[in-house]
């Protein structure tokens, strides 16, 4: 490796996108991490739009995001970006991350995933290239092991992988986020609110979620 390829770069952006439906304290406790293990100034959560790869949901992309924007109130560093709520057509992450590298230029994008997002990468838009869009953190998730991945993923793993610490970020490379498997998530929260059961101790956003009656069937 050269000393080019080690240099850390000057400016670095942290994207995470999700359907968030609705945001979980998975999803918070995953972000902060991201921010604070590979010390970013920003860490951007996007919800889709209109996701290519599941039924669009019932609940509007707007008041997801909203739901993300109150989620984040008063989190250093934690900023919502409503691209892909205003985005007509399905929401691609090799497009949104092409956009965001238009906007800042000179930034590394440190884009994160959850290892069920991960296992399934090889099915997205574009994957090859996806992978050359910045670096990829990869979080793990209960259910989901290293084992487990196809030859193809685990390939490309082995090949980029590098110590999740800001010293190793670089484009192209990918990094395991030391949390440790958290069994939240949306479904598990959707379950719960369908059956009028108190979630406030799995969103910061109970309250507006339940008052709006959207999850109840
Ligand atoms: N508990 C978790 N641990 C690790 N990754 C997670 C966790 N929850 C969500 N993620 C990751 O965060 C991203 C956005 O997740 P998403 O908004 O789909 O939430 P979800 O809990 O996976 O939702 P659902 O249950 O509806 O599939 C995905 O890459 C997903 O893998
Ligand atoms: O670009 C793709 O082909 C693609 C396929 C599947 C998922 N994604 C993105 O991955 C993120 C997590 O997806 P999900 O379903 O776990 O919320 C979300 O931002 C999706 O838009 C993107």
């Amino acid at each position: 490796m050269s000393n080019a390829d080690l240099a850390v770069p000057s400016q670095t952006l942290g994207v995470f996108g999700g359907t968030f439906d609705p945001v979980h304290n998975g999803h918070l406790i995953l972000a902060r991490a991201l921010r604070d293990t590979f010390a970013l100034p920003e860490v951007r959560l996007i919800p889709t739009g209109l996701p290519p790869h599941r039924p669009a949901p019932p609940v509007s992309p707007q008041q997801r995001f909203e739901w993300v924007q109150a989620a984040i109130a008063g989190e250093p560093g934690l900023t919502a970006d409503d691209r892909e709520v205003r985005r007509d057509g399905y929401c691609y992450t090799v497009d949104t991350l092409a956009e965001l590298q238009q906007e800042h230029p000179d930034a590394l994008l440190v884009w994160l995933v959850g290892g069920d997002s991960f296992h399934h990468l090889a099915t997205w838009q574009r994957w090859r290239d996806l992978l050359e869009c910045g670096h990829m953190v990869i979080a793990a998730r209960p259910g989901y092991d290293w084992t487990t991945l196809s030859e193809e993923l685990a390939r490309e793993l082995k090949h980029r992988a590098v110590p999740a610490q800001p010293d190793a970020l670089g484009q192209g490379r990918i990094s395991i986020l030391p949390t440790p498997l958290m069994p939240f998530s949306s479904t598990e929260l959707r379950d719960k609110l369908a059956h009028g059961e108190d979630v406030s101790g799995l969103t910061p956003v109970a309250q507006a979620i339940g008052r709006s009656g959207l999850y109840l069937t």
